[in-house]
């Protein structure tokens, strides 16, 4: 059997709960995309930790709205990360259990990013309430008589109109369309009786009320849901735990609890544990900590068949990785050269902008010194240090557009701290050690 029709099989074992891998590597290849999917395609079993009253109380307001025909706008709040969509997602999961709620309530969900214009959302919306039909070559005065006549299409011949959810993503884009037609004509019929609609908005910017116009703020509600990832530390340890392990829904049981056992074991170890609150320090969202798992749970196969500390230690090492001066590794002598007269420019002149002049004429200081260093003449420094600005190393302090400055005398900054070029020199192959101590020594030379 061909590589990957083998593998298809695999994941189709994975996701199929009756059927069963029958050897060692199939095991671990659906452990691995078990895993995989609930890391990155925001699986639905994910157990949700801490925002119990947050989702209730969304619970409780789209339900009202599903079945008593209560009309609601609400705002879910919280940095990126912090759960937002996943609790929604949760709520409308098993609000949609319940048959009558799955048929009676239509949801539209729209997105800042996609629809970047209210023409744009208002024909989003006809697609998402199945209304292109109806809408046909039909011409409209305005954005409010398109939105109630799409309403009035809703209405069945009792003239009682099915509650309607939208869902708006990345809320605060929206307030940025021309007059927030869309928003007040939303929040206009959440406070009329005409039509049942929840508006539910969510948005990382917590100061997203200053942005709507007076007409659209005093038709909001003024119901707000912040998330806050405030998850004590044990809890944030058994969220790793639980995010490692395999559910009911995996297909090989037996499995399953050795599994969880092991990864229970690892949760504590002491070396995770490290990891895990140095993680904890700089970040709490739960995001970040399902980055830190994806090396991890990559390197499982038949040879690497249990998760261990050390994967999670490397991982944490990959994003933890200074970016700016791992990029230092790959520049040629020359230009380190220039970075460490810039880094001693800054000293001196305690971060003032400095321009290439000053910067050729250190390196020179420095190379005329030196009977073993190449001294390279003026428009090659020129040009390695233009390939230092290409790499947004060095950043002109205002853009060229237009400024006549010959590009000599450009005022420059620095874009990485001097002590991330000391620990980036003490990494690079065969580093001259003139040079390294040119770099460490206190002021230039
Ligand atoms: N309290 C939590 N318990 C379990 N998983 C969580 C929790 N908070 C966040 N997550 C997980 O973190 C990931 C990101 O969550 P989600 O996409 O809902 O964040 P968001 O607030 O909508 O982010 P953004 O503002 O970027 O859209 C998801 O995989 C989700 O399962």
């Amino acid at each position: 059997m061909g590589k990957s029709k083998k593998r298809k099989s695999v994941v189709e074992k994975a996701v199929e709960p009756e059927s069963y891998p029958d050897n060692d590597k199939d095991v671990f290849d659906s452990i691995q995309t078990y895993l995989r999917r609930k890391l990155c395609q925001n699986a639905r079993t994910t157990e949700i930790h801490g925002l119990e009253k947050e989702r209730r109380d969304l619970f409780e307001l789209i339900k009202r709205t599903a079945t008593a025909g209560e009309s609601n706008s609400v705002l879910v709040l919280g940095a990126r990360g912090s759960g937002k969509s996943m609790l929604i997602r949760s709520v409308l999961t098993e609000l949609t259990a319940d048959k009558d709620i799955e048929q009676n309530l239509l949801q539209v969900h729209l997105n800042g990013l996609l629809q970047t214009d209210d023409k744009v959302a208002l024909r989003e919306i006809t697609r998402q309430l199945k209304l292109e039909n109806s809408v046909g070559d039909k011409v409209f005065g305005s954005f409010a008589e398109t939105l109630q006549f799409l309403l009035d299409a809703l209405k069945s011949g009792s003239q009682s109109s099915k509650p309607i959810l939208f869902v708006l993503e990345e809320f605060d884009l929206f307030a940025f369309h021309r007059n927030q037609t869309l928003l007040y004509n939303l929040f206009d019929i959440s406070q009329s009786a005409q039509t049942p609609i929840c508006v539910l908005g969510v948005t990382c910017r917590l100061d997203v009320i200053e942005l709507l116009e007076k007409r659209v703020k005093s038709r909001f509600s003024h119901r707000q849901l912040h998330l806050f990832t405030s998850l004590p530390f044990e809890e944030y340890q058994q969220l790793f735990a639980s995010v490692l392990s395999l559910g009911k829904d995996f297909p090989v049981q037996s499995m399953a609890s050795d599994w969880n056992k092991s990864v229970q074991a690892l949760s504590k170890d002491a070396s995770v544990v490290d990891v895990l609150k140095r993680l904890y320090e700089v970040t709490r969202d739960v995001r970040s900590l399902q980055q830190l798992m994806v090396y991890p749970v990559g390197l499982l196969c038949e040879d690497h068949p249990r998760l261990q500390a050390a994967d999670f230690q490397e991982s944490m090492k990959m994003l933890s990785t200074d970016s700016k001066a791992a990029m230092l590794h790959g520049v040629s002598i020359l230009e380190l050269c220039l970075i460490i007269s810039m880094k001693h420019l800054c000293d001196i002149y305690d971060g003032e902008p400095f321009n290439f002049e000053m910067v050729y004429k250190e390196y020179q200081k420095f190379a005329q010194r030196r009977s073993s260093m190449q001294v390279f003449e003026k428009p090659v420094v020129l040009k390695a240090f233009e390939h230092l600005i290409a790499l947004e190393l060095v950043r002109p302090m205002e853009q060229s557009h237009g400024s006549r400055v010959q590009k000599e005398y450009r005022l420059m900054s620095l874009l990485i701290h001097p002590s991330q070029v000391l620990t980036a020199l003490q990494k690079y192959p065969n580093c001259p050690t003139e040079i390294t101590q040119w770099a460490s020594c206190a002021t230039a030379v």
